[in-house]
């Protein structure tokens, strides 16, 4: 890991602040609604739609104040020392305390009279310095130790755009050129070999004929991993116990090159309808979506738990999700995640593999969850992670987490355990 501290202020400086000018009432307004508990990407997504006459800067400068003055609020609120600032108060002191901008252009395109006074130096505490709520910044700190201060200035900066490429259409390369001749530029990902960062600033991925194709998936790199963890093999019988909308699935289907058993299950019935539309984009015909839960002793021959958890792994792909939550979601979970990965362990055929997985840092929903599962179940035991293609650097105490600071990937924990082949 570099020396240097990550410092996540660096991308304010470069953004074209200038393009404010004028828009300071659209500004407040829709920081106003954020503040009042609103999503930011609901509010940026209908403040640019009712303002279709702003400039390409004038968007992106618009985009980088909302989010950022909703992501940085606790911050800003220590620079001006007042909890209850006003939304142009709160802008002024994000283009003046971090982005640098000079007092008199940051009160202007505040919409402020004159520049306010603020606060100089560190905020004192985790929490103010990478605007947490202090029940968060105080676990996180309890969860990573000396790394919870690099974990959490990661978490303040949006994560790249990462695609999985569908290999069973195309190989990543070909689906790079693909890529740069429909006008997007990427990079290949450093963990997952199905991976392809996208480059520059985020394109109409939508609009493009290749994911009309199917040819890749819009999906976090660290994501990517559960889905190679499980291993799936042409041929096997596979289920996806908390299938969603099939971002996994459809990784497990391409693995298996359309052939053998793929079950997804998923309680929410609207997601499982889009994962069928979306397996059939994929060009994956075999999979059985089941509309309830598999009895014990199917027999298959790995299981994927990617278990509903508290995401605080995801937290950089919101500004504002941490501020929607509350301190209850710690342990909210954990009683669903062990009934989901008891039934795990019933469904799977003795020599098995189960894949319990989350993307949460959180030891209650992980470590602590296999460890109760592992006592009540003695026929199976934990086995490293990926053994033979992962690195080292991705697998602490035996089970895969990678993290924004450590791997540039969204927070994720997984455990694989195999079933002993003399389990009756
Ligand atoms: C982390 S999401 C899964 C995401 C999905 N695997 C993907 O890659 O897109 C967790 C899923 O678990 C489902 N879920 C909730 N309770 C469940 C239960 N008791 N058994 C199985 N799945 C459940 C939720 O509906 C949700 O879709």
């Amino acid at each position: 890991m570099s020396t240097v501290p990550f410092n996540p202020l660096s991308r304010l400086c470069v953004q074209p602040w200038s393009a404010l000018g004028g828009l300071a009432p659209i500004v407040s307004d829709a920081l106003a609604r954020i503040l009042s508990g609103d999503p930011a990407e609901r509010v940026l997504d209908r403040t640019l739609r009712s303002h279709r006459e702003l400039s390409r800067e004038g968007r992106q400068a618009l985009k980088e104040a909302v989010f950022n003055v909703g992501l940085w609020r606790r911050r800003l609120a220590f620079l001006l020392g007042a909890e209850d600032a006003a939304p142009s108060q709160l802008l002024f002191a994000l283009l003046h305390g971090l982005a640098g901008v000079p007092a008199p252009e940051a009160a202007a395109w505040s919409g402020l009279d004159a520049p306010l006074p603020l606060n100089t130096g560190e905020p004192p505490s985790l929490a103010l310095r990478a605007s947490l709520p202090d029940w968060l910044a105080d676990h996180f700190a309890r969860e990573l130790g000396p790394e919870a201060e690099d974990f959490c200035a990661h978490l303040n900066v949006p994560g790249p755009i990462t695609l999985r490429v569908n290999p069973a259409r195309l190989s990543r390369e070909a689906l790079a050129a693909r890529l740069a001749s429909e006008g997007v530029s990427t990079r290949p990902g450093t963990w997952s070999p199905l991976a392809l960062h996208v480059d520059g600033p985020r394109p109409n991925l939508y609009a493009l004929e290749s994911l009309r194709e199917g040819l890749f998936e819009v999906q976090d790199e660290g994501s990517q991993l559960l889905g190679l963890l499980v291993e799936a093999r042409p041929g096997e019988t596979v289920l996806d116990l908390c299938a969603g909308a099939g971002g996994k699935t459809l990784h497990l289907g391409a693995a298996m090159e359309d052939k053998g058993r793929l079950m997804a299950y998923d309680p929410d019935a609207e997601r499982l309808d889009r994962l069928q539309q979306r397996s059939s984009r994929a060009g994956l015909t075999r999979v059985q979506v089941l509309r309830t839960l598999p009895a014990p002793g199917l027999g298959a021959d790995r299981v994927l738990a990617d278990v509903p958890c508290s995401e605080l792994g995801s937290l950089r792909r919101g500004p504002d999700l941490r501020f929607r939550l509350t301190p209850d979601v710690l342990s909210r979970f954990t009683t669903t995640q062990r009934d989901i990965l008891a039934r795990a362990g019933d469904v799977v055929r003795p020599g098995g593999r189960v894949v319990y997985a989350t993307c949460t840092v959180n030891h209650a929903e992980n470590q602590d969850v296999v460890s109760n599962f592992l006592r009540s179940r003695p026929d199976f035991r934990s086995i490293r992670p990926g053994s033979g293609w992962l690195p080292d650097t991705c697998i602490q105490d035996g089970f895969l987490l990678v993290t924004p600071h450590r791997h540039g990937t969204d927070g994720f924990f997984a455990a694989v355990l195999e079933r002993s082949e003399s389990a009756g």
